[in-house]
């Protein structure tokens, strides 16, 4: 279990993040989701004692990282998969991870398969891509058969077959008890991969919750056969309605549960021809509703 309270970094007059308060749950896999600069960085290095923080306090396990005896045998941390030392082959990145974990060398192979980059253990990581870069850092995170696993932008350079691989991979650790928080500033990369997100925008939580939950956030579509009549019945009954779109033909988004659209419709006798939740374009609409700042709002 992951426990953030409170956490603020400031650095001199930027507050980089403020207030931050969140857990994640052993068996899940959540998502941080924020536009570059959000502060997810800098959240996800408090967390793994790299940044100390001007305030708060971060926990993994019931720890402070610093308190942990061998925090590679608990969590695993992929923070920078570029960083990687170029003039080293992957199979000596994590033969010397490993000797510095105290695990058998074994592991190195073992996680080479696993990750699917045995065909280049014995290639330098200068000569790596991105995503191969990526797979080496998950097997790095993976060599101590931790419990916790946090990942900064691990899908970044990942092709769909990655990500697909990944998504399999992290969900088979989470069934298996596992803790993961990935950060990403891209909704639809981790949108398949993620149970529960966490969503920070100018340093702030701006929503946090199942993925189910921030979809219901999002409302209700509604279609009639009048369409105009339907928008007025439903603005007198109370609730808020904007168009859907125009992809949705002459669709409403209203802010409330389809029980309250179906009732109000039917008591002003409107007939429906489409009554359902809002779907993932109102996830997408909500990630950058959610993510403006002040200003651009
Ligand atoms: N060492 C530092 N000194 C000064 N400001 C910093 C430092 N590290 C981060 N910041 C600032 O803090 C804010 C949050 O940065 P952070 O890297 O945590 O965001 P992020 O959400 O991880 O973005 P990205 O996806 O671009 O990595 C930014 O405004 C950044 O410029």
């Amino acid at each position: 279990m992951i426990t953030v309270e409170n956490l603020t970094k400031r650095y001199g007059s930027t507050t980089a993040v403020e207030d931050v308060s969140f857990t994640v749950q052993p068996g899940s896999i959540t998502g941080f989701l924020g536009p570059n600069g959000a502060g997810k960085s800098t959240t996800l290095r408090m967390l793994t004692g790299l940044t100390p923080p001007s305030s708060g306090t971060a926990s993994i396990t019931g720890k402070r990282y610093a308190d942990l005896l061998n925090p590679g045998r608990v969590v695993g941390v992929m923070l920078d998969a570029a960083a990687q030392h170029p003039g080293r082959t992957g199979r000596e990145t994590l033969l010397l991870n490993a000797s510095l974990l105290g695990v058998p060398k074994t592991r190195a192979d073992e996680m080479l398969e696993a990750v699917g980059l045995s065909h280049a253990a014995k290639r330098r990581v200068g000569q790596y891509s991105l995503g191969m870069r990526q797979r080496l850092g998950i097997a790095s995170a993976l060599l101590g058969d931790p419990a916790v696993l946090i990942l900064d932008e691990p899908a970044n350079g990942m092709d769909p077959e990655g990500i697909r691989w990944m998504r399999g991979l992290l969900q088979d650790f989470a069934a298996r008890g596992g803790t993961v928080i990935l950060s990403s500033h891209l909704l639809g990369e981790v949108q398949a991969t993620v149970d529960r997100l966490v969503v920070i925008g100018g340093g702030r939580i701006v929503a946090n919750g199942s993925l189910d939950e921030l979809l219901a956030g999002s409302g209700t579509l509604v279609r009639g056969l009048d369409p105009a009549g339907l928008r007025e019945a439903l603005t007198l009954a109370g609730l808020q309605v904007e168009p859907a779109g125009d992809s949705h033909g002459g669709a409403l988004r209203v802010d409330a549960t389809a029980e309250q659209v179906g009732r109000a419709a039917a008591a002003a006798g409107q007939i429906l021809l489409e009554l359902r939740q809002s779907d993932g374009a109102g996830l997408e609409d909500l990630f950058f509703q959610l993510t403006a700042t002040p200003a651009a709002a």
